[in-house]
């Protein structure tokens, strides 16, 4: 069973010339079977967070440690990051002009299986996953989120979730940009993942509706850099009706984005 654990992760990013500590101290564990809601107001560090878990280049741990079973996250390349279980869903998908969706899949699922998927099985599976995601097949040979709607970038990240089958998956809003129908197929996609039980999620949101189709088992008050309180779901109810002057001590902070 999947745990991630984040310990003490310190990470800077090179602004203008000079690093700049974003991410001052973040303590995190997500089980297999949990679902963590990351919420907290604007350049507070949540991407930052997911950027530097699925190892981007441009975000330096400086301290800390992050690791999935035991290994050792941090030394892996993206590329071992996915192969052990790590996915990303992130909150601006890049367009990929000249590959197609179904062959960005295939090529994706083939490194993470480790083996190139059985052309039949494979197909029957993309349809039925791109059916249960309302996702039109013609999309299969488009290239990859080139002109796509904000929507359809978001049900594409959720479909590679369903075929690519990680440990735990960060879904860094994943729901910004959906419309309510939307919401609830993706939302259901992600809980169809879920099902087994077996896998964590880290959800970052700003919003707690989706909240009400994703059931989190523990909502986090991201801060300045660092988880500043943890709760249960009513601990979202409040963040939505009290905002976060609490815990940045100004007003404008106070209103949810
Ligand atoms: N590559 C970068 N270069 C310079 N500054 C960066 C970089 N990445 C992040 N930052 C800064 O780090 C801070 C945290 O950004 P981050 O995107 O992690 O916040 P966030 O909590 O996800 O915000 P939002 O809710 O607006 O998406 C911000 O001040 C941002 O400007």
């Amino acid at each position: 069973m999947a745990t991630l654990e984040i310990k003490d992760l310190h990470v800077s990013v090179v602004s203008e010339d000079a690093p700049k500590e974003i991410l001052k101290g973040v303590d995190l564990t997500i089980k297999a079977g949990e679902t963590h809601a990351i919420m907290g107001p604007n350049g507070s560090g949540k991407s930052t967070l997911s950027y530097a878990i699925a190892g981007h280049p441009k975000y330096t741990i400086t301290s800390g440690t992050v690791t999935l079973d035991g290994e050792d996250v941090l030394e892996m390349s993206v590329d071992e990051r996915a192969r052990a279980g790590l996915f990303l869903a992130m909150q601006y998908p890049v367009e990929v002009p000249g590959v197609s969706m179904s062959n960005f899949l295939r090529t994706a699922a083939t490194a993470v299986r480790g083996e190139a998927p059985n052309l039949r099985h494979w197909v029957k599976e993309v349809k039925g996953a791109m059916a249960d995601l309302d996702i039109d097949p013609a999309f299969a040979e488009r290239s990859v989120n080139e002109g796509f709607s904000g929507g359809e970038k978001k049900r594409h990240e959720i479909l590679q979730l369903g075929l690519l089958q990680p440990k735990v998956a960060i879904l860094d809003e994943t729901d910004s940009g959906l419309d309510v129908d939307a919401l609830r197929v993706v939302s259901e996609g992600v809980n169809r993942f879920k099902a087994s039980g077996e896998v964590g999620v880290m959800l970052i949101t700003h919003y707690t509706r989706i909240l009400k189709y994703i059931e989190p088992d523990f909502v986090h008050v991201f801060a300045n850099g660092r988880i500043v309180e943890s709760g249960g779901r009513e601990l979202a109810d409040q963040l939505e009706s009290e905002g976060y002057v609490k815990y940045t001590g100004t007003k404008e902070a106070a209103a949810l984005s």
